[in-house]
């Protein structure tokens, strides 16, 4: 199962994905389609790059990079139109691309976010290097995922601005494209390598998230900020035309005041018209007499005929007026007018400046929505809608032919007794304007550092190892070489020396002879131990060959000591070779060994003897004596020795002395 799963699980998750989009496709809000759509044309693509490098159809691989390629087209597009600036392309351009969408959704609230697309175009790409697994896989995998991540943290924890967030089936279908390409990049046995370079560039990555977070949510604070400074301007705009038609309004009445008589008809019409041509929103100008108090002339009249005479303190406008009769400036909130219509209605008192009795009352109808279309700037209507509310009911609300982005803030505004709701919205393609990119270029140049950092370390870590791995190999090539080169010298060792008693065997014997001057006196001592072979039969041969060891030390130092060359003639017999001896001094020379063996004091089977060497010797000047003959002689005199009784020496040649 393990094994099946190693094998084919990067394709079966693959597999489960396209499930996961088609049943997307109706779970999920129009507005996510886009982004579901690429989705299933990235799995489509992985797909077919999975079959082709699996099965190698070679002639399929084509077809599949094709579909890689459009796959990746749509994704670059997008990611372009995080990138140019609006002088290259901009919001309208970009939304031609949108106009034959199915849900004709605008482009702004279609367009996934900047980390979905960067996480897509890695998904999609990956499999293209999946002959340099090293180098790619790993890092692009831990990109896509922690993309993912943040825009999962961001949908969640964040304000994000019409942004697409990832409902359940695109979410799954991206976790298992991930998980897919997870399978594939595991990097096992690269763990090491790869470990260290990714731990360094995922802490860069999460700084640079950490990074492009910031910017991004100060850049759709500032997005956001765009509704609310524009309803802030309108409201203070519409606070000045009203306190201007206010004092217009008071301009008005005192210009009465001098009057000395009540306003004739013809003067009032020729007064208030000029008003009204100042200010369009006055929709009437009356006069009230405080006589009654009843309306005498009304602005225009042709609207207003029926008005004229009529009793208004009956109306529900009765506390402004009696304040205004009484002298004070009022207003009422918005009522319903006697012509049928609503408005507000502004009284500023008329004196009298003679008597200074309150002599009547000039009423201002004011339209509201009218009012509110003046400070409508219309160079900026399709940047914005202005709705003007109060209690729920529109009174005013601007055309705006541009995708609008429910982006809107409100202010509460004040005329006369009653409060109205402005309202700016802003379009998308102001919004566009207003979005800077940034964060998108932060983002990217900081992929691609973190990319190059993770390069850099996963490069030295893999030359390091390879130096490594050559200096380890150059360590055990030493130590062969060392270990052969031993072995040669104990081969060579080995066949010039005896390997039990470790003094020199005949054949390096002969040779150091030979390298004798023959001119010079030349003494061959032979020495075989006495009995031996009762030594070997009683004692065992371990002790036989630990006393041949004995012998052979005792031996080779007085030998060597007088200049001469000790060597194992084979079996229990030793010979010795020393130069420029007389035959006195070589008798003496046999005698300490003799001695020297004797002192040795190694005891034989019964205890109480010890073990003693018989000895032959020749001693000669004769440059035509031959080793093997100067040999057969000592041999000879040993024999003699033998023969003798053992533990002595016998001289063989031309000086033969007997001890
Ligand atoms: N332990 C041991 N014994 C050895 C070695 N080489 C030869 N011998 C023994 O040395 C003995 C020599 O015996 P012989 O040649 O009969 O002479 P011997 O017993 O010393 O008697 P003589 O020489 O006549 O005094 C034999 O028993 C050999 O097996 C050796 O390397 N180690």
């Amino acid at each position: 199962m393990k094994a099946f799963i190693a094998r084919h699980g990067d394709l079966l998750l693959t597999l489960l994905a396209l499930p996961c989009v088609a049943a997307g496709w109706w779970l999920t809000p129009p507005v996510e389609h886009l982004l579901l759509g690429l989705v299933g044309m990235v799995t489509l693509s992985r797909l077919a790059m999975n079959v082709t490098r699996r099965w190698r159809p070679n002639r399929l691989r084509p077809f599949a990079i094709m579909i890689t390629a459009i796959t990746t087209l749509p994704l670059m597009a997008l990611m372009a139109s995080f990138l140019l600036p609006d002088s290259v392309m901009n919001y309208a351009q970009w939304s031609l691309f949108f106009d034959h969408w199915p849900e004709q959704a605008p482009f702004y609230s279609i367009r996934p976010s900047i980390l979905m697309t960067v996480a897509l175009i890695l998904l999609v790409v990956l499999p293209l290097f999946s002959s340099r697994p090293g180098e790619v896989g790993p890092i692009a995998l831990a990109m896509a995922t922690m993309l993912t991540a943040m825009h999962l943290i961001e949908q969640h924890g964040f304000i994000s601005l019409h942004e697409i967030s990832l409902s359940t089936p695109t979410l799954l279908a991206i976790v298992l494209l991930l998980a897919a390409e997870f399978v594939t990049q595991w990097p096992g046995r690269r763990l090491a390598t790869v470990g260290i370079a990714l731990a360094a560039s995922m802490t860069i990555l999460l700084i640079l998230l950490v990074l492009w977070h910031y910017h991004n949510s100060q850049n759709i604070r500032d997005v956001n900020q765009v509704a609310r400074t524009r309803v802030d301007t309108l409201s203070e705009r519409l606070g000045q035309e009203i306190s201007v038609s206010d004092q217009a309004m008071q301009r008005f009445a005192i210009s009465w005041d001098t009057a000395g008589s009540p306003p004739s008809s013809r003067a009032w019409t020729h007064r208030a018209r000029h008003l009204v041509e100042h200010f369009d929103y006055m929709q009437t100008i009356a006069y009230i007499d405080q006589q009654g108090p009843r309306i005498r002339h009304a602005y225009p009249l042709q609207t207003n005929q029926p008005l004229l005479g009529h009793h208004v303190l009956s109306s529900d406008d009765d506390m402004a007026l009696s304040a205004a009769l009484l002298g004070d400036a009022s207003a009422t909130g918005m009522v319903n007018l006697t012509n049928g219509g609503r408005g507000v209605i502004f009284y500023q008192p008329i004196h009298d400046l003679d008597t200074a009795a309150i002599r009547g009352a000039a009423g201002f109808v004011i339209d509201p929505a009218r009012l509110f279309a003046t400070i409508d700037d219309a160079s900026d209507s399709h940047n914005f809608r202005i709705r003007v509310m109060q209690n729920g009911t529109t009174l005013y609300s601007s055309n705006t032919r541009e995708a609008l982005s429910m982006l809107e803030h409100c202010n509460i505004l004040r005329l006369g007794q009653s409060n109205f709701t402005i309202c700016a919205e802003a379009s998308y393609a102001r919004l566009f304007d207003e979005r800077s990119k940034l964060p998108a270029i932060v983002l990217i140049t900081g992929l691609l550092f973190t990319w190059m950092i993770y390069l850099l370390v996963y490069f030295h870590h893999r030359l390091r190892q390879r130096h490594n791995g050559v200096k380890d190999a150059n360590y055990r090539l030493r130590g062969e070489v060392e270990k052969r080169i031993a072995l040669q010298q104990e081969v060579e060792w080995l066949a010039q020396h005896d390997e039990l008693t470790r003094v020199p065997n005949r054949r390096y014997f002969s040779q150091w002879v030979e390298k004798l001057d023959v001119s010079r006196t030349r003494t061959i001592i032979v020495i075989d131990i006495d009995h031996f072979k009762k030594i070997n039969d009683l004692l065992g041969h371990p002790t036989g060959d630990r006393y041949l060891q004995r012998v052979a030390h005792c031996l080779q130092d007085i030998v060597t000591c007088h200049g001469g060359l000790l060597a194992r003639f084979g079996g229990e017999e030793f010979i010795a070779c020393l130069p420029d001896l007389s035959p006195e001094r070589a008798a003496e020379v046999g005698e300490q060994l003799r001695r020297g063996v004797e002192a040795l004091n190694l005891t034989r089977h019964d205890g109480h003897t010890i073990v003693t060497i018989s000895i032959g010797l020749i001693t000669t000047r004769r440059a035509s004596d031959t080793l093997p003959d100067l040999i057969q002689s000592a041999d000879q005199a040993l024999y003699r020795a033998k023969l003798g009784g053992r533990n002595r020496i016998e001289m063989a040649g031309i000086l033969d002395t007997s001890t």
